[in-house]
């Protein structure tokens, strides 16, 4: 009988998780001093494919992490390289398989001093992993504050010491690494600011943990990759229409009128079959002039949100974004909200954005009570505080890790009843079910005017197809970032749509035809 391997999707596994994983691949039957064998030797690999034989301190810490060290220190002896090894904590408070390992160590063991650093040229870092409790103290802080100042070239074991896996947060300075080596599967900390900046280039090493250790946890964390919803993307069909690629409607606002003119080439691009954009009798003409293939909708000034809803009667108009260049100066935040509202009762596919967002600043709950339908809210940091005040103050975050951004984005969605995409270099799509995606591959052009806007026209152009808000949101943003990258320096907003075509073939061709 033909054996299909299962195939695994992109799960990110908190430390809570990992030690599950760990104990399960115990259970099946991998003792867990081959696990630290081959962590230790995984690191050694990784460290001399990237260097050259160079004087190196192996820095070891108290638990499993420190263990690690101990193996790589011996590994890298054997091949004869310079290596010394400082250790810190006492031997008594070892784990059995780190005690082990500190034995098999065949070289002087030396008491933590930065004096050690005079020699070095590459520091091990293996004082805190997955165990990481608060932020270092005493002598791993003043080594962390010597390696910061003499900016040497560190190799982090699981996360650079002081960073947390689970949350990305940097518990006091951290020494950043060139490369770190994270054993089975990536954590949400290694792509979450200021964690993901301060790993380096990032190696996830196999250390035999039987993946089917992952059917028994219950995760609900992956990494941004299109395993995760290219099966749903809705590709157009040849026996395909127009009519059957749904039609968004764009809401511009009277004067930032290009903010919504690059949501709805956005939209028009990822394939909705048609776009309106229905703008304020006042702009009309500056629409009408500019847009070709997208449609434009007059709303008459006195009655402009009656004409909305006249739009919005029309059943083929399934999927409708507010917020670009909504306004929301005087009586165009009292309209913006209005619009919103009709666009939410109509229980359509929304994207909410921008300005759309921020009107509902001062009572964020009307907003709330408002979304009963598919919706998928898009804010940056500004706008999330803005509309989530009380979610920084939430007791389900730990006070100390402040930036935790998975878990706001998640209480964000769970309290709004939306998915939540918040954005940053570290976006995270969360579903108020508590799914979570974080998203890696934006690069830092796309930190750029309009490039939101874009992001919302991508996202309403694939609901309008039909595609779930979270499946929606998750390929725009992807989307999004390899236009980024396909672009590269120099981008504007006016770019990426346009450049979307060549992604999507690229994506095509290696995603969808394996996928069929
Ligand atoms: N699958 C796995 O889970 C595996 C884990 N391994 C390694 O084990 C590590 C986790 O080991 P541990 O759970 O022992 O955790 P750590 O080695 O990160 O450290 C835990 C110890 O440090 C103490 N501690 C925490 N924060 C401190 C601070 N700021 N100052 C002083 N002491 C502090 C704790 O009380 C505990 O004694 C991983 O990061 C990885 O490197 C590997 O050995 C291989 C397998
Ligand atoms: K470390």
């Amino acid at each position: 009988m033909e054996h299909i391997r299962k195939q695994y999707p992109p799960f990110l596994l908190t430390a809570n998780e990992m030690g599950k994983a760990d104990q399960a691949a115990v259970v099946a039957g991998v003792p867990a001093m081959d696990l630290m064998a081959a962590a230790g030797k995984a690191v050694a690999d990784a460290v001399v494919e990237r260097w050259s034989e160079r004087p190196t301190l192996v820095l070891c810490g108290p638990g499993n992490n420190g263990g690690d060290g101990f193996v790589v220190a011996q590994h890298l002896r054997s091949m004869d390289w310079p290596v010394r090894l400082a250790f810190l904590g006492s031997v008594d408070g070892l784990s059995t398989e780190a005690a082990h390992f500190y034995r098999a160590w065949q070289g002087d063991i030396e008491p933590f001093s930065t004096d050690l650093l005079d020699q070095t040229k590459l520091v091990i870092d293996a004082m805190f992993g997955a165990g990481l409790a608060r932020p270092l103290e005493g002598n791993a802080r003043d080594m962390v504050d010597a390696m910061i100042t003499r900016n040497i070239t560190v190799c982090a074991i699981d996360v650079p010491s002081g960073v947390d896996g689970t949350t990305g947060a940097a518990l006091g300075k951290v020494a950043p690494a060139e490369l770190t080596v994270t054993f089975f599967r990536k954590k949400p900390g290694h792509l979450l600011f200021p964690g993901r900046g301060l790993c380096g280039h990032l190696v996830v090493a196999d250390i035999g943990i039987p993946e089917s250790v992952l059917d028994e946890l219950t995760l609900q964390t992956w990494e941004n990759r299109p395993e995760l919803w290219c099966q749903y993307y809705p590709w157009p069909r040849l026996d395909g229409h127009k009519y059957h690629r749904g039609h968004a409607v764009v809401y511009g606002g009277e004067t930032m009128t290009g903010a919504s003119r690059l949501t709805a080439r956005g939209a028009m691009r990822v394939g909705a079959g048609l776009v309106t954009l229905a703008a304020p009798i006042k702009a009309w003409a500056v629409y009408a002039t500019a847009l070709t293939g997208v449609m434009v909708a007059k709303l008459e000034v006195s009655q402009e949100s009656e004409d909305f809803d006249v739009l919005l009667l029309d059943p083929r108009h399934n999927a409708i974004v507010v917020g670009p260049g909504a306004g929301l100066a005087g009586f165009e935040r009292i309209r913006t909200r209005k619009i919103v509202l009709k666009a939410l009762a109509t229980g359509r596919a929304t994207v909410l954005d921008a300005d759309a967002l921020s009107a509902f600043s001062d009572d964020p709950q009307i907003l709330f009570d408002a979304i009963n339908g598919p919706c998928v809210m898009t804010p940056h940091d500004g706008e999330f505080a803005r509309l989530f005040p009380e979610i920084n103050k939430s007791p389900e975050i730990n006070k100390s890790h402040l930036d935790d951004k998975l878990t706001r984005a998640r209480l964000a969605a769970k309290q709004s009843g939306a998915v939540v995409v918040l954005k940053g270099a570290d976006t995270v799509i969360a579903s108020p079910d508590g799914r979570a995606i974080i998203n890696s591959n934006a690069p830092a052009d796309l930190a750029t005017g309009g490039s939101g806007d874009v992001l919302a026209g991508f996202i309403v152009g694939l609901l309008a197809q039909g595609m779930a808000p979270f499946d929606a949101a998750s390929a725009a943003v992807w989307m999004h970032g390899e236009v980024g990258n396909e672009i590269g320096s120099g981008l504007i907003a006016e770019d990426l749509p346009d450049h979307l075509p060549k992604v999507l073939s690229a994506f095509k061709a290696q995603y969808f035809s394996s996928h069929q």
